[in-house]
């Protein structure tokens, strides 16, 4: 076998990966899929199965007469016919095109889809391999099931494959079914057994069936195995295939385990290249995919974020920028702790004290418990209604509406002045006037709602709402009150509030008990709000 230090990157997301139901990508397609390989600096493309269509022919031929670097594979059965189709499809890739013929050979596919004796698949191969090199140098032969393969007929026909002309010779775990240790076992059984290996490059191609691909190639990597085959984001047939770029950067951040094995592949190019092949594809990448998923660099707990604040590599393996991420991303929720919150609101320019971190801490938490995300808009309310709080006479401690067709819009409400806590309701035209009618009361002041609106800061089904109210108290001016929240009934209530509390604040005074006819109330349920000063 020629062994070295360079593992060979044979990508077949254009043929393997496109065996995904509902993956087929047009041949313009699979050319910019193609470029961006060629860009990655992968060693082989197979570009498809000249046979199987016109498409494929065409798209095959085209890459081979677009794409400059990689060699151009073109996969053909142990047919004549398929044979003369790759090799016809691969004529303008001159030397640098190869032939993939592959054929059965274990025994529940010998027996029950092919029908043929061991004798016979022997021989297809063989001609197979002779008529492929006919048209190109360089022929790849692969038994497929070769890991349900009775071991002695493997290394009779890896032999015979080579005899006749074999380059590579590539062992598929075609149906997942291997693990780890055994795939080692059998790359080690083929590199002692086959007395003409060392004329061939020993490949391997894993499927994902137990979710074991990639642990399967690299078992087989340090087993001697000196070709990989995969395909980008792990697309393919059924569960998918190896995905290159995790085979790639287990290789390049354990050179320790791998003995500093070398692959071709400009890392930079690899986070691009998975967003080319899930658009092309249709295929989207699962966020918590290794290294290509959304999630992967992105740290959420409040700790993680803290050591990585500190110091990248408490959370990171990899150099995220390496692959061709951009920064670090420590999306803020529920998780988050203090230290991120702060990073991000300076981020945002916002110089926040100790003090007011605090204070913004549990709104922010509980903005969390509600969203999946804390947005950067969220921040920025949150922080523009700490650095303008004013002295809150009353504080929304409760709320209720009830509402219905034909009914009677009602609300309670229990405010908390300094350490009373009262509580009143209202009816109005609607749930928002009701509640205003219950604050009136508890307050003893007696607005007239002049402007009202409503408007969503942040993206998204869970958005902050701010609400606007512009209020005649009927003292000669209009006083604006605002406030934000995940509920718009919320962000009303508050926002009329704080255009009551701003005309105690205007007035100078604030109301005696007597002025206040509410009763005593119970235990605070705060929700997610934020209010908003507002210069009257
Ligand atoms: C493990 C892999 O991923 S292998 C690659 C799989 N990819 C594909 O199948 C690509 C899409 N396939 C196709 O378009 C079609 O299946 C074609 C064009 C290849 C063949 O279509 P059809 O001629 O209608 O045959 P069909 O698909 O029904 O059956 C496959 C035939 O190929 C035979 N065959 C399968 N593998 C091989 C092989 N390596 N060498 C020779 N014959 C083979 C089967 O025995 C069967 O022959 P039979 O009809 O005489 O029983
Ligand atoms: C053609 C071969 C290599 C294949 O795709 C498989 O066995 O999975």
């Amino acid at each position: 076998m020629k062994s070295s230090n360079r593992v060979i990157v044979f990508d077949t997301t254009l043929r393997d990966g496109e065996q995904c139901p509902g993956a087929s990508m047009a041949p313009r397609q699979k050319l910019e899929v193609a470029r961006q390989l060629a860009r990655l600096g992968v060693d082989v493309i197979e570009a498809g199965f000249p046979v199987i269509s016109q498409g494929d022919f065409a798209s095959v031929r085209e890459i081979a007469e677009q794409i400059d670097g990689p060699k151009i594979c073109g996969l053909a059965r142990c047919l004549p016919g398929d044979i003369q189709a790759a090799g016809e499809a691969l004529r303008p890739a001159g030397k640098r095109g190869r032939i993939h013929v592959f054929l059965a050979t274990s025994t529940i596919h010998r027996e029950h889809k092919l029908v043929k004796s061991r004798e016979e698949i022997i021989r297809l191969a063989v001609e197979a391999i002779r008529h492929a090199r006919s048209f190109v140098e360089d022929v790849e032969f692969s038994p497929e099931d070769a890991t349900r393969t009775e071991p002695d007929f493997l290394l009779r026909i890896v032999t015979e494959a080579i005899a006749a002309g074999a380059t590579t010779i590539n062992i598929p775990d075609t149906v997942g079914y291997t693990t780890p240790g055994e795939f080692a076992e059998r790359i080690r059984m083929l590199r002692e057994g086959v007395s003409n290996l060392g004329e061939a490059v020993l490949s391997v191609h894993c499927h994902d069936d137990l979710g074991l691909a990639v642990a399967n190639s690299l078992a087989a990597i340090q087993a001697g195995a000196r070709q990989v085959e995969g395909t980008i984001n792990g697309i393919g047939e059924r569960a998918g295939n190896a995905a290159l770029e995790e085979i790639v950067m287990a290789l390049q951040t354990r050179r320790d385990v791998f003995g500093g094995l070398e692959t071709g592949i400009h890392a930079k190019e690899i986070v691009r290249t998975s967003r080319l092949v899930a658009r092309m594809s249709g295929l989207h990448v699962q966020r918590n995919k290794a290294v290509v998923g959304e999630n992967a660099f992105a740290h959420s707990a409040g700790i993680h974020q803290d050591g990585v604040l500190k110091k990248r590599e408490t959370y990171e393996i990899m150099d995220p920028m390496a692959i061709g991420w951009g920064e670090t991303e420590l999306p803020l929720t529920k998780h988050s702790g203090r230290a991120a919150l702060e990073k991000r609101l300076i981020a945002l320019g916002f110089g926040l004290s100790r003090e007011e971190i605090e204070a913004l801490f549990g709104k922010f938490k509980e903005i969390g418990d509600k969203k999946k995300f804390v947005y950067d808009d969220d921040l920025v309310a949150l922080a523009e209604g700490q650095i303008t709080r004013i002295q809150e006479t009353f504080e929304l401690v409760y709320w209720t509406v009830s509402t219905a067709f034909h009914g009677v819009p009602t609300a309670a409400v229990r405010l908390r002045k300094g350490d009373e806590v009262l509580t009143d309701a209202g009816v109005g035209g609607g749930s928002v006037d009701a509640a205003m009618k219950a604050i009136d009361r508890i307050s003893g002041r007696h607005g007239h709602l002049v402007e009202y609106s409503v408007e969503a800061v942040t993206e998204g089904k869970d958005a902050i709402g701010e609400v606007t109210v512009r209020v005649d108290f009927g003292e000669g001016r209009l006083l604006t009150g605002k406030a934000a929240s995940t509920d718009v009934v919320e962000a009303s209530v508050r926002a009329y509030l704080n255009a009551v509390n701003r005309s105690f604040l205007s007035r100078g005074d604030a109301p005696t008990k007597a002025q206040t006819a509410s009763s005593r109330g119970g235990d605070v349920d705060p929700k997610t709000s934020v209010p908003i000063a507002a210069a009257p």
